[in-house]
């Protein structure tokens, strides 16, 4: 016999995230739902499991009837009893093949739609939901925090439906074996399944806490992951391991909180388990010796109470599960639930001229509500004119940018593209007829062609196509010089590309798209001189006929724009033409060029 025990599993790795969401209160049901898809499987599944149970439960009948009928029965009987019981448990054995395989894979096909949820979820969150969350968290449940849900949902709900039935068969044999026998039963079992559920109740409020202590683990490694080669540089190796000795310091503590309570409640369970069996045996001699039951019979009585008692430890270590998985998945279905439906959803299609106006626009981050990004910035750019931004770090450049880019929405103003305010747009049609290049381009880990060809969403590029683009960019030539050419893989596992390559190669990206409005963030490291010399003519072939907004850095870039804007925390100081601004003596721009230029003396 063993009593109802809470399951002693680790509570699975990272996911520290969003408060309680909008799915905080009704997440049972919910999950359930998920299983709706799966039901012809998981029906089979239990068709297979009422089989192993029936046998399971004519077991201990078979068995009593067989010592009770030890000696007697004539011939071959015993022969004849052995071959019908391998029969009943070759069967057994098959449903149980089937009960297994059914229930496990489709628990295996439920974590992976739930993932996926998850990571459409994930994917679609606006950018500032990325302020707030670490990577190393999220990733960390997209890995984990889904595998917590494919116990609970599969396994765990057929183990207790198995349970269940069980329980049930299990204890009207008892009952009809000895009424008087199941009393001491009727006292153990209720005892110890509400010792189960007090424990589980316990175990659900620690998860929380050691998920977060286990996110902070990951958080920590993804961190100096990430950045290896400053740990490196600086010597920091000691550093990393101290904080990772700290954090899993704090991990192992919250756990060990919970193997105390676990073992304690073992320990308890256990006594109870045993008591009622010496009860049990010394209640059934007294029986056997008044003539009133049979040995066969008290055999199979405790083997029935065994059952009962296993599978109310199953239906209690269930709902201990339950319990855990519930304080550890929360918030895989808040951001399920929280995830904004129009995000990433196609527009009409519809190709600007790219004019852009910024009427009167103030922003300010929501990690820092108090503090203005931009405030009452106005402006107005032409189609197809090149337009620099200039100013002091933080003045609000980069900000500009995004709020183009739709990552965030203006707090007062309004952004308009050729006259209509950006709300009355379609989001995918603001982002279809821009293209960014990035300061320090990002690569994707997959071919040179499939990064250049991630330009386009929505329909297969043709190797034509990214060639004709890598062409533009001046990039056709070292890719073609590659083994693989664009099958080259870049990224962790694959080739390093030098800076100017990668510049070259998101120049490409961005030609592909064919934007009308293009947002250049000019490098601030300067490549060699032959480098930069290929990098800024692919530049002025994706600049060609398109409105330009330029993170300018460099005065090169600077004196070749259209106009330029000059930014001062985060309002426009000045606006006009490189020689109407350096006119004006006491100016920011004036300044700012001086600098540059006794920089320059300076290197020169
Ligand atoms: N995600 C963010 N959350 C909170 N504040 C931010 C965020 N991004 C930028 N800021 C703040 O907003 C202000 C404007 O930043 P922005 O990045 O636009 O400046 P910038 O001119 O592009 O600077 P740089 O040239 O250094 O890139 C700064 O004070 C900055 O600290």
């Amino acid at each position: 016999m063993s009593a109802a025990k809470p399951a002693a599993k680790p509570a699975a790795a990272p996911g520290a995230g969003p408060g309680p969401g909008p799915g905080a209160g009704r997440p049972h049901l919910q999950r359930l739902r998920l299983l709706r898809a799966f039901a012809p499987r998981l029906l089979a599944g239990l068709f297979f499991m009422g089989l192993t149970v029936a046998v399971e439960l004519l077991y201990p009948k078979a068995l009593s009837h067989f010592i009770d009928n030890i000696g007697g029965g004539g011939g071959d009987w015993a022969g004849r009893f052995g071959l019908l019981m391998l029969a009943v448990l070759t069967l057994q054995a098959l449903a149980t093949t089937l009960r297994y395989y059914l229930f496990e894979s489709t628990g295996l096909m439920i974590v992976t739609r739930i993932r996926r949820l998850l990571y459409g979820a994930l994917i679609r969150q606006p950018i500032a939901f990325y302020d707030k969350h670490n990577v190393g968290e999220l990733t960390g449940r997209l890995a984990a925090d889904v595998e917590v849900l494919h116990d609970t949902l599969t396994m765990g709900l057929a183990i207790s439906l198995r349970s269940l039935c069980v329980l049930l068969g299990a204890a009207a044999m008892l009952l009809s074996i000895s009424p008087q026998l199941s009393v001491v039963l009727l006292v153990c079992v209720p005892l110890s399944l509400y010792l189960g559920k007090r424990a589980g109740g316990l175990l659900r409020g620690r998860a929380r806490e050691i998920q977060q202590r286990q996110a902070d683990c990951g958080k920590v490694a993804h961190e100096h992951f990430t950045n290896i080669r400053l740990v490196h540089a600086f010597g920091q190796h000691a550093g990393a391991r101290q904080r990772y000795h700290a954090a899993t310091a704090a991990a192992l503590d919250a756990a060990l909180g919970n193997v105390r309570l676990l073992a304690g409640f073992r320990g308890v369970s256990s006594l109870l388990t045993y008591l009622a069996l010496l009860l049990t045996l010394w209640l059934g001699a007294g029986l056997i010796a008044g003539g009133r039951l049979t040995v066969g019979q008290l055999v199979s009585f405790v083997l029935y109470a065994g059952m009962v008692s296993a599978s109310a430890g199953a239906l209690s270590d269930y709902w201990g599960d339950w319990m855990r998985s519930i304080g550890a998945t929360e918030r895989v279905f808040e951001i399920i639930d929280s995830a904004p439906e129009g995000e990433g959803a196609a527009g009409a299609g519809r190709r600007l001229q790219g004019r852009i106006a910024f009427d009167g626009v103030s922003f300010a981050y929501p990690e820092r509500p108090g503090r203005a990004a931009l405030d009452d910035v106005s402006f107005a750019i032409a189609a197809g004119e090149k337009v620099a931004l200039v100013g002091a770090s933080g003045a609000g450049k980069s900000t500009i940018a995004s709020l183009l880019l739709g990552f965030y929405r203006p707090d007062a103003g309004a952004i308009r593209f050729d006259g209509q305010t950006a709300d009355a747009l379609a989001l995918a049609d603001i982002r279809a007829n821009i293209a960014i290049v990035e300061q320090e381009p990002s690569l994707f880990s997959g071919s040179i062609g499939e990064n250049i060809a991630f330009a386009v969403a929505g329909r297969a590029v043709a190797p034509a196509e990214v060639e004709a683009a890598a062409r533009l960019a001046n990039a056709h030539d070292f890719i073609a010089a590659f083994p693989q050419g664009y099958d080259t893989i870049v990224g962790d596992r694959g080739v390093q590309l030098s800076g100017g390559q990668k510049q070259r190669v998101a120049i490409a990206r961005a030609l592909l798209r064919d934007p009308r409005i293009l947002i250049l963030d000019e490098a601030t490291s300067a490549l060699d001189s032959a480098s930069e010399l290929l990098v800024q003519t692919a530049l002025e072939q994706l600049m060609r006929g398109r409105t330009t907004i330029i993170i300018a850095h460099r005065y090169s870039t600077i004196v070749k724009a259209d106009r330029v804007l000059v930014l001062r925390q985060g309002a426009v100081a000045q606006q006009g033409t490189h020689a109407e601004l350096l006119r004006q003596r006491d100016g920011l721009y004036f300044q700012l060029m001086e600098n540059q230029l006794a920089m320059y003396r300076d290197s020169a």
